[in-house]
């Protein structure tokens, strides 16, 4: 089934939501998924790709080695660097714990940003408890961590720097290829979270200094619960091990591989690398015409810088709307406040927060995300959605009469409560 009959079977079928929450995660591709359902049964490849001794093992492997190769053509690197994880919070773990653990001998000293995704921060966190140091660095206004602030913030003993290619809420690319420089002119390791990038923007890993690298395959509409890490050969680098067990992927991560699962993430990225070009530009052109249809209506603000970011994510604030109500009131759109991950919370974004949006804009931010299966019917819905739910809270906000009234709402004393 093409793109185009999947979307018209939906809108056939659809009382469900209009899903633009494409950050959060992918709907498999169906092409994936019939492949991924092949390799299950007694006629697939259901053996265990670590069984040397009988067809079924050779032929999992070679289902496993082919998904690698896959995986490692869409960023350009040496299939024996790619290691299968569980995903991008696994990938994370391994990168940042592993090279800290291995390389602590060196120095204790680790650089990443306010605004990576929890799986490195916590991460971080969880370092420190042991003893490392950790520098965050904060982005600048536009949700960029500048190549001088990496250079700035090393030190002697700095040994790892984290930082994601693109952000998750807001959709900003940061310079990886300036700071891989940075990095390798002074010997430290750096890695990079590129779940929300691989598959959409060019990854050239022959080229760019980067030495770690994490995937996830449901960002890529293959399914979730696979992931990869790239560990480059040369300059070589080494990590502890987190998985201890039967030595697989070259001791680096135990466990008896998934292979429906890693099939389903070598076709995934086959597919993005053949489509990623024109994918590009026509979530582009969908992303432009949804913000068309919203950016005259007042005090409505992008987070984040607007050149330099991926097409597929924009992050709205709707000043004098309180970001809650605002979903509650759009039923209809499958979308979030930021990062699925923290969905359940209330407190504004600290990715917004860093970039220095105040507490109450931050509330009144929304993030689209759109992708493979958006359809140019879905956008026009989704703006006249939201502009009509936006009117209707401000018409019952007093904020926003005071400040049409012109009253400076940072003049007035508020009562203590
Ligand atoms: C930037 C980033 N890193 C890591 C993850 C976690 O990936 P996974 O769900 O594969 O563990 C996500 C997914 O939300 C992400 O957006
Ligand atoms: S799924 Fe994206 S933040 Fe967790």
């Amino acid at each position: 089934m093409n793109n185009q009959s999947v979307s018209a079977q939906r809108d056939l079928t659809m009382k469900l939501p209009i899903y633009l929450d494409y950050s959060a995660t992918c709907p498999v591709d169906p092409r994936v998924a019939k492949k991924m359902a092949e390799q299950l049964t007694m006629e697939g490849n259901f053996g265990n790709p670590a069984s040397r001794s009988h067809l079924f093992g050779w032929k999992a492997e070679e289902a496993v080695e082919d998904a690698r190769r896959n995986l490692a053509e869409l960023v350009n690197a040496d299939p024996r660097e790619i290691v299968w994880t569980s995903g991008a919070t696994e990938s994370d773990n391994l990168a940042i714990k592993g090279a800290a653990h291995f390389y602590q001998g060196k120095g204790k000293h680790i650089i990443t940003s306010k605004i990576e995704h929890k799986a490195v921060l916590d991460t971080c966190r969880q370092l420190e408890r042991e003893g490392f140091e950790v520098t965050y660095l904060n982005p600048r206004e536009d949700g960029i961590v500048y190549p001088e602030q990496v250079q700035e913030a090393m030190r002697d003993d700095t040994i790892v720097v984290s930082l994601m290619h693109v952000n998750n809420e807001i959709g900003v690319i940061n310079d990886i290829a300036a700071i891989g420089e940075i990095c390798r002119a002074r010997k430290v390791i750096f890695h990079v979270d590129a779940a929300q990038s691989a598959g959409r923007l060019p990854i050239d890993l022959a080229e760019t200094k980067v030495d770690l690298m994490s995937f996830s395959a449901h960002k890529m509409y293959g399914p979730k619960g696979i992931g990869a890490l790239y560990v480059r050969r040369k300059p070589r680098v080494r990590l502890e091990a987190q998985m201890h067990g039967g030595g697989h992927e070259r001791g680096m991560r135990s466990g008896t591989l998934a292979t429906h699962q890693i099939v389903g993430m070598g076709e995934a990225a086959r597919i993005v690398k053949e489509e990623m070009a024109a994918e590009s530009k026509r979530i582009e052109a969908l992303r432009d015409r949804f913000w068309d249809q919203i950016k005259d209506m007042e005090e409505v603000h992008v987070n984040g810088s607007w050149e330099q970011r991926v097409p597929g994510i924009l992050n709205v604030s709707f000043a004098f709307v309180e970001g809650e109500s605002l979903i509650m009131s759009l039923k209809d759109l499958a979308i979030s406040s930021g990062s699925a991950c923290t969905s359940a919370s209330l407190e504004p974004s600290y990715v917004l927060r860093a970039l220095g949006v105040n507490d109450e804009l931050a509330h009144s931010s929304l993030r689209f995300s759109f992708g493979r299966f958006t359809t140019e019917h879905e956008v026009d819905t989704a703006a006249a959605e939201v502009r009509k739910a936006v009117e209707k809270l401000r018409e019952l906000s007093p904020l926003w009469d005071m400040y049409k009234d012109g009253i400076d709402l940072n003049t007035i004393e508020w009562a203590a409560h």
